[in-house]
């Protein structure tokens, strides 16, 4: 039988990641093999930019026409042609070729594993955007898309709450009226789960440890941010909540805010905002918090990278922005580490931010110093760019102090090892 090809879609806050694997359908143990990965990323702050990898093929960064691109749908079309186009790319020459999409799906409600997504499930999905309408809704628009041009294609939804169902329930529950949070599934969910799922499952290989006696903090630092306290390789905490709202700040997120605020903020809370569409529905709360809130709203920019320089060159707004990161993000990494009773194998940064901001790793790190981290300043400058854990630490795991570490997260590589691991229950049926 021959190889065939996975699509893996990434569908964030800010950006759009697809990456293309093959993968032989006899041997479902073996990891996928990645062919290439497109991004385009900055769809927040226009012009979009364009990054291609594909064998010694490297678009580092193209800027994009924003007639073409600009909405999470236009860029999966932009994408889809690029890959289908690209000659040295003979595995995806026809959306016929695609077996499998994989699609990150933020808001997966009670869902803890991967499913087909058939009319049922696709109408099950509409009706969870209510809970997560910013982060579901440009997912959707995407399955629709490829439902149209590859019908052929087994479409798989992937929850970015699945990997928190083993929240305890003294942590997933708020105190608020219980028959009212069971009927309305009012709960924490938590999310960034593909990107927690990749990130055990590396450290525990990187620090050769079995991945069920895995203790670490891990922070997913990208436009939307979050911390998640992994024990024994499962989430017992984690900081966003029934939505990605909760927790840290973000690109335009304002992170956890006293819940009273907002009608201080403005009169019409409650009002539906008019970037509502039919079907989902957005209150002006909604779209204030979620849009018009975080580093955008406190420096005018969603770019960490640029807020970081222009606060080490004495900017005091972005320097505030910073401060306020580097202070929420000590909170959580203090209240994990009294939650794993001290015993901590590591700190762990991931996303773009936590990959690349290495004044924000030194931040945070000098800030618990007080809890036995220490960074390596030369490895946090320039750490291992191409192993997917690097360590930055000052001790490698002598002087029994917890890592400090680095993981190029892969919510796409982690969506298609997933899929080849249960491609026969994931299978559209002939
Ligand atoms: N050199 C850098 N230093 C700090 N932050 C950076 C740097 N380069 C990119 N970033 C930030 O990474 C964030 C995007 O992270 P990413 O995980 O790709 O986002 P998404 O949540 O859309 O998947 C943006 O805020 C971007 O500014
Ligand atoms: C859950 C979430 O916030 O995702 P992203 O960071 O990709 O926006
Ligand atoms: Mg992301």
């Amino acid at each position: 039988m021959s190889s065939k090809v996975i699509l893996s879609i990434n569908a964030g806050s800010s950006s759009l990641k697809v990456s293309v694997f093959s993968y032989h359908p006899s041997s479902s143990s073996s990891d996928p093999k990645p062919l290439a990965t497109i991004q385009v990323t900055g769809l927040t702050a226009p012009p979009a930019t364009l990054k291609y990898d594909r064998g010694d093929h490297h678009i580092k960064s193209q800027p994009l026409s924003e007639t073409d691109v600009h909405s999470q749908e236009t860029a999966y079309e932009y994408i889809i042609h690029h890959l289908t186009s690209d000659a040295a790319l003979p595995e995806l020459s026809h959306p016929d070729d695609i077996e499998f999409a994989c699609h990150r799906v933020v808001h997966g409600g009670d869902y803890d594993k991967p499913v087909r997504i058939d009319r049922d499930t696709f109408h099950h999905l509409e009706a969870l955007s209510d809970l997560a309408p910013l982060h579901n809704a440009g997912a959707l628009t995407i399955v629709k898309a490829v439902h149209d041009s590859c019908p052929k294609a087994s479409n798989i939804a992937f929850f970015d709450n699945a990997f928190h169902h083993t929240l305890p329930q003294a942590a997933r529950t708020y105190a608020i009226d219980q028959q009212v949070a069971k009927r309305n599934k009012l709960r924490k969910y938590g999310f960034h789960g593909l990107s927690y799922a990749f990130i055990a499952r590396s450290v525990a290989a990187h620090l050769a440890v079995p991945a069920s006696e895995l203790n670490i903090i891990a922070l997913h630092l990208g436009s939307g941010a979050s911390a998640c306290c992994i024990q024994g390789g499962a989430s017992i905490d984690t900081s966003m909540g029934l939505t990605p709202l909760d927790g840290l700040p973000g690109a335009t997120r304002s992170g956890s805010v006293d819940p009273s605020l907002i009608f201080h903020f403005t009169h019409d809370a409650g009002k539906l905002s008019p970037s509502s569409a039919k079907g989902m529905h957005i209150t002006e709360a909604e779209e204030i918090l979620n849009k018009k809130s975080g580093w955008q709203a406190l420096t005018g920019t969603t770019d960490f990278g640029a807020i970081s320089a222009k606060a080490g060159d004495g900017d005091a707004a972005c320097k505030l922005a910073f401060d306020i990161f580097v202070d929420r993000i000590a909170d959580f990494v203090a209240a994990y580490y009294v939650k794993l009773g001290g015993q901590v194998d590591a700190l762990v940064f991931a996303g773009g931010i936590g990959e690349k901001g290495a004044e924000l790793r030194r931040a945070v790190v000098g800030k618990v110093a007080c809890l036995g981290f220490a960074l390596d300043e030369g490895r946090n400058a320039e750490p291992d760019g191409e192993a997917v854990v690097a360590d930055i630490g000052r001790e490698e795991g002598g002087g029994g102090k917890p890592r400090v570490l680095i993981c190029q997260t892969d919510e796409q590589a982690e969506m298609a090892r997933e899929c080849v691991r249960d491609a026969d229950g994931l299978r559209r049926p002939a």
